[in-house]
């Protein structure tokens, strides 16, 4: 097993309120095993390391499968590690099934759905009442309606939602509710899973609005995930670029945004159909297909795809390089390919390997 730790500064490492320490999660494929024989592992998470310091805001984004989810549900409990630590405010995080107030007070999670995460037969106020008394410590009848309506005000609905059912919604105020829920029991983080890619493109704009002014209102901290890369750099102070279950390039999401260095992330960005793309500047999209999470390539997991790999990138596991502004990066032609970038030039492609 491969495993490529990306850390950030140190200057960040004692304030972080979201501690990820190597961490990895593979799932056992039982149905494919032949008997006797152990399970396949599905390598969702390889040794992940980063931290997200309080009030300050982290984008995940790489493909499908790169593992973002994953991390999401390891951040809210909704499953174990194989290995490594995840940790808010220095406690480990706790199975959602725990019965731990606390625990569940420091994380919460708005999910991609709100169709599904909400409970089509409750009223509003219903919806909200069960975080408020469980995680809020709020309680009589009077006292949960008058929060109730403070979290509505807070995402920009009105009062006279509490007696609504989801039913009798639009996806962008259902999306708003999930917000208020998760903020009930003032959380310190709250995980977005793709929170606008159910959302019509004019609902967007304004949800992520939203996102950003709680945040600066609440001090809270986010990890966000999106495939939405003109999000990320709307919501994200930094952003973590992943690729097969690594992260292969970390920073500032200004710096990776408009000079990413690591050869996927600029495939990434040059593929992305958002005004944000820097076009070929940055390469030439991506090409081919993500290997299996069951085998991962040896060495650089990227270098099937990459047109700079060298022999030595399909056996060596790249080490993370800090680089001058702050930013990780993981691939063994790091500073040789920026180097050719600052000079403008086009960066030697592999073909004869
Ligand atoms: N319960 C599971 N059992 C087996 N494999 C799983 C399970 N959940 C996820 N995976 C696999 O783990 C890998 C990472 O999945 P994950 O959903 O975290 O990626 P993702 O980047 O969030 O993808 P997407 O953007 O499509 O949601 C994928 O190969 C996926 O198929």
């Amino acid at each position: 097993m491969s495993t490529t730790p990306i850390v950030t500064t140190d200057a960040t490492v004692d304030t972080a309120l979201v501690q990820i320490d190597g961490l990895v999660k593979h799932y056992p494929l039982t149905g494919r095993r032949k008997r006797g024989e152990e399970p396949a592992l599905v390598h969702a998470l390889d040794g992940i390391t980063l931290d997200v310091p309080r009030g300050r805001s982290l984008a995940l984004i790489g493909e499908s499968g790169c593992g973002k989810s994953t991390v999401a549900k390891l951040l809210v409990g909704l499953t174990t590690p194989t290995s490594g630590s995840v940790k808010i405010a220095g406690h480990e995080v706790v199975p959602v099934t725990t019965h731990d107030p606390a625990a569940r007070r420091r994380v919460q999670l708005v999910s991609q759905n709100p169709w599904s995460a909400l409970n089509r037969a409750r009223t509003v106020e219903h919806i909200l009442a069960q975080p408020l008394t469980l995680h809020g410590g709020v309680s009589g009848k009077a006292e949960i309606r008058r929060r109730a309506g403070e979290l509505l005000e807070m995402v920009g609905l009105p009062a006279n939602y509490l007696s609504r059912r989801p039913r009798d919604m639009s996806g962008g105020e259902l999306q708003r509710v999930t917000v208020a829920r998760a903020l009930a029991g003032e959380p310190d983080v709250l995980v977005l899973d793709e929170p606008t890619a159910s959302l019509d493109v004019s609902v967007k704009a304004t949800l992520v609005n939203l996102l950003s002014d709680l945040r600066a209102r609440l001090g809270l901290t986010y990890v966000l995930i999106t495939h939405e890369l003109d999000i990320a750099r709307h919501l994200a102070d930094d952003v973590a670029v992943m690729y097969l279950g690594e992260i292969v390039e970390r920073g500032p999401s200004e710096r990776v945004f408009t000079a990413p260095e690591h050869p996927y992330t600029r495939a990434l960005l040059a593929a992305a159909p958002t005004e944000l793309v820097i076009g070929k500047l940055h390469g030439d999209g991506l090409t081919g297909e993500v290997p299996s999470a069951i085998d991962p390539p040896a060495g650089c997991r990227f270098h099937t795809r990459c047109p700079f790999a060298t022999d030595e990138c399909t056996t060596t596991i790249p080490p993370a390089l800090t680089r001058p502004d702050a930013r990780v990066v993981a691939c063994l032609r790091t500073e040789e390919l920026a180097a050719t970038l600052t000079a403008g030039a086009h960066p030697t492609e592999r073909n004869a390997r």
